[in-house]
């Protein structure tokens, strides 16, 4: 018996090592046959409050992540139609002499003139959802594949583990957070199983964006005002993140709320949450 269990604990953790690349495969595994697909989180928060920072903690643990802003990069990369379109309605002043965007003359154009930020976004939110929705099905898929070729490990070691206690047995990690930072505004709620609103004081907020990106604090309150406040954010948080303390401050949180969506008590909730959560 003991030497069975030794065989299936180093196929289980060769597996384990394999599957770690591609994000906690193993885990997904589980939650797939509980649930039929990853369970989505949508991270939102103002400008420069830290999604970015506090996502890549989520990824640290584990979690896929899909990040809007690089979409939004991607969809203007030079030859895409995104790029040809946003050139047609603001002109060639927006590109670089290389031919690229000009994301820093872009920016000052749109936050300024609420008319025209509104004309970017029809040009490239479609674009940028196409594209996330693209994402995710690759991740899903990815992950499906390769659950199938473990499966078979899985069940044996799950049964084993069941009979051991003292096993190191890790949480389930089958998340896919999408860092959104317009996730209210453009109401996409009812896409996420649980939502995310990372929060920092609007003081520390205008500092770290004026300090980030080096511009004064007249073009970092345009870019500010550009979005609800955090108060109304915050209404539709399963969770929220202070990031106002130091690195270390956030990363207990986002541990403890890892350890809440990866507990039995959430697994359970979540497919009654799913069903009633409205738009
Ligand atoms: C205006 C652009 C060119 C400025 O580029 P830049 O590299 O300086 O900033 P970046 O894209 O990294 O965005 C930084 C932050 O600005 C804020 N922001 C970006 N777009 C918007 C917007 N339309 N409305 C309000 N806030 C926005 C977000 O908090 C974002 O995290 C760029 O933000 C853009 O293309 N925006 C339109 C697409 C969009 O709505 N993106 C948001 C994700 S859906
Ligand atoms: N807890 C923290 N303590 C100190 N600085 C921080 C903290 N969290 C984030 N920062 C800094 O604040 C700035 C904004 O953080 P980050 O880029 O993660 O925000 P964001 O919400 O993703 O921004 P954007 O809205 O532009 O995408 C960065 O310079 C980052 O290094």
């Amino acid at each position: 018996m003991k030497a069975d269990f030794n065989t299936l604990q180093n196929e289980y953790e060769s597996s384990r090592r394999i599957f770690d690349i591609n994000g906690g495969i193993v885990d997904i595994s589980r939650r797939i046959r509980m649930y039929g697909r990853p369970c989505h989180v949508g991270l939102t928060g103002g400008v420069a409050s830290g999604k970015t920072t506090v996502a890549d903690m989520f990824h640290d643990l584990g979690a896929h992540l899909v990040d809007f802003d690089i979409l939004a990069r991607e969809v203007v990369l030079p030859g895409t139609k995104g790029l040809a379109d946003v050139v047609n309605a603001f002109g060639k002043s927006i590109l670089q002499p290389c031919g690229t965007l000009d994301r820093k003359a872009l920016s000052k154009i749109v936050f300024r003139n609420p008319e025209k930020r509104k004309t970017l976004e029809a040009i490239l939110h479609p674009a940028i959802f196409e594209l996330f929705v693209h994402k995710v099905d690759a991740i899903v898929h990815k992950v499906d594949a390769i659950v199938h070729k473990v499966d078979a490990i899985v069940h044996k070691v799950d049964a084993i583990v069941h009979k051991v206690p003292a096993i190191d047995h890790k949480e389930p990690s089958a998340f896919v957070f999408a860092v959104i930072p317009l996730l209210i505004e453009m109401n996409l709620q009812h896409m996420f199983d649980k939502i995310i609103v990372v929060h920092v004081s609007s003081e520390i907020q205008l500092q770290r964006l004026m300090l980030r990106d080096n511009i004064d604090d007249k073009e970092a309150l345009t870019i500010m005002a550009s979005q609800l406040p955090i108060d109304e954010k915050l209404k539709y948080a399963d969770f929220s993140v202070d990031n106002s303390g130091g690195l270390e401050n956030s990363r207990l949180q986002v541990k403890n709320i890892w350890k809440e969506l990866s507990s039995s008590k959430f697994m359970a909730v979540q497919a009654q949450h799913v069903v009633s959560k409205q738009p």
